[in-house]
């Protein structure tokens, strides 16, 4: 990769037990653990890429989405660039939750303009569909997405590794779509661990 690269922040958010962290381990470290932990907070993991020619540094933002860990994770969604919102193919509650997710992302991240703000929705466990245990129809899922933001939508799998590179490539896509209007924090500045990183993409494109 040549040039600067650009450093972008995502984060997963969802239902606990979704597969964010299997998500996020599945493409950074290409590993899928069938009994992983429930998170406790945050956690992060940096991967490269380069998409459409220009070098990115993905900083990828994991969440703990048991209801008792929100005051932990709450104080992260400042300076997010993009916002994954993840659900489960085989438990529809984790799908009815998603408005809350976006409500609670888009209250604490304190973005202006939420309804320019890029989303991107995950319909994870895909492999499970197979064996019959899909309680979420994919025309339903992408009736949300319609209607909330024309964000887009992947049904992935991280235990099969199904469309996860597709869906942090698109968040890669979605932000950058916006970007021309913005000044990106480069790779090397300062980011501020608390969460205070200034951000242009508070008022999306
Ligand atoms: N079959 C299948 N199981 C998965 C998949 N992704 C995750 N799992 C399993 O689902 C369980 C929960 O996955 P996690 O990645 O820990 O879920 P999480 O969303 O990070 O949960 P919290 O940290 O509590 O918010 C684990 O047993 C994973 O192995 C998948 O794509 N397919
Ligand atoms: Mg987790």
């Amino acid at each position: 990769m040549s040039g600067k690269s650009l450093l972008l922040k995502v984060i997963l958010l969802g239902d606990g037990g979704v597969g964010k962290s299997s998500l996020m381990n599945r493409y950074v470290s290409d590993r899928f653990d069938s009994h992983s932990f429930h998170t406790i907070g945050v956690e992060f993991l940096n991967r490269d890429l380069e998409v459409d020619g220009r070098p990115v540094t993905l900083q990828i933002w994991d969440t703990a989405g048991q209801e008792r860990f929100r005051s932990l994770r709450t104080p992260f969604y400042r300076g997010a660039d993009c916002c994954l919102l993840t659900f489960a193919v085989d438990d529809a509650q984790s799908f009815h939750n998603l408005s809350a997710w976006k409500q609670e992302f888009v209250r604490y991240s304190d973005v202006r303009e939420p309804e320019r703000f890029p989303f991107v929705v995950l319909g994870n466990k895909v492999d499970k569909v197979e064996d019959g245990e899909r309680q979420v129809p994919e025309e339903e899922a992408r009736v949300w997405c319609q209607e909330n933001g024309h964000c887009p939508y992947f049904e992935t799998s991280a235990k099969d590794d199904t469309n996860v590179s597709a869906a942090f490539e698109a968040a890669v896509r979605e932000v950058l779509a916006c970007e021309d209007h913005v000044d990106h924090t480069l790779l090397g500045s300062t980011i501020d661990l608390h969460g205070n990183r200034k951000s242009s993409r508070a008022s999306c494109c």
